[in-house]
């Protein structure tokens, strides 16, 4: 779409349509500039209800900024965005208040602010029913984005947008998030959008990845694997190398790497339509 035309669209943040009602996220041609810099670039994606997708790219490429817009923390844009209006985030740092109890945080801000009990329901759904009346300082990093979840989970979210939520966990405490988020969300089934730079979570959790190129959504994969998924199984090793070729990270990049959106659900014979 020329830039011209794109300067004309109104920039639109908003609840989904009625004429969207399948949809959680509807975004059409996009634009959000820094200064000179255009970092998104004529972007459009759709999310359907209850669908759970993975945005992997390079460092940079825009990611985050995209969550943001989503998240209604940005609206210094161009373009159509209709969100779900009831959504909730999250981020890599849990952000917790540390002068609130771990349970006074997981209803900061609702109208129920005070009310326990329902921070009790959404504590007991990520397994921290025990830390409701612990400080966040005493909270291990694996408990504190557990509390970040119990957080966003509380405000029922049509929605949910999560910012590599597991970045700065070990490895184990990783993996034990993971099932977590994979348990509550064949639970509640409300969409998500889940920023990740780890290919094999990406494969875990979504139903659909996209791969973030230089502000557009570049490629994309669906992943009809039934849940819990084996990282062994063909299927899976087969969109792990596709992937990473497409993040130019497998030797293989160069033979591999710049297949359209249109023609990757073809990227795995399983995969054809
Ligand atoms: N407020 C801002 N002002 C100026 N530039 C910004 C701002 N926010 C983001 N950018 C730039 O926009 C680009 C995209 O940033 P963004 O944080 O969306 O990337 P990302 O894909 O999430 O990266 P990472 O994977 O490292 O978190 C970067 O070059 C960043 O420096």
């Amino acid at each position: 779409m020329a830039t011209e035309l794109r300067r004309e669209l109104k920039s639109i943040v908003g609840a989904v349509q009625p004429t969207d009602a399948a949809l959680s996220v509807r975004v059409r041609g996009l634009v959000r500039r820094f200064g000179e810099r255009e970092v998104i670039k004529g972007l459009d994606l759709d999310i359907a209800k209850g669908e759970f997708v993975a945005l992997l790219g390079a460092s940079g490429c825009g990611k985050s900024t995209l969550l943001r817009i989503l998240a209604d923390l940005d609206h210094d844009i161009e373009g159509e965005v209709f969100v779900a209006r009831r959504r909730a985030v999250a981020f890599q740092a849990p952000r917790l208040f540390p002068w609130k109890r771990v349970w006074r945080n997981v209803v900061t801000g609702l109208a129920s602010g005070r009310d326990r009990a329902s921070a009790n329901v959404a504590l007991e759904e990520v397994g921290l029913l025990h830390r409701g009346d612990a400080w966040p300082k005493d909270l291990s990093g694996g408990e504190a984005q557990r509390a970040a979840l119990a957080r966003a989970l509380v405000r029922k979210p049509e929605l949910l947008l999560l910012d590599e939520p597991f970045g700065a966990l070990d490895a184990l405490t990783r993996l034990k998030a993971q099932a977590l988020v994979s348990q509550l969300w064949q639970r509640h089934r409300q969409a998500v959008l889940f920023v990740t730079h780890d290919v094999d979570e990406a494969l875990t959790l979504a139903d659909r990845i996209f791969v973030m190129r230089e502000g557009v959504l570049a490629h994309e994969v669906q992943v009809s694997l039934d849940r819990p998924r084996s990282h062994a199984d063909p299927i899976f090793t087969g969109l792990r190398s596709q992937l990473l070729a497409w993040l130019g990270v497998a030797e293989e990049a160069a033979n591999v790497g710049t297949s359209p959106i249109e023609e990757s659900h073809a990227a795995h014979p399983k995969l054809r339509a």
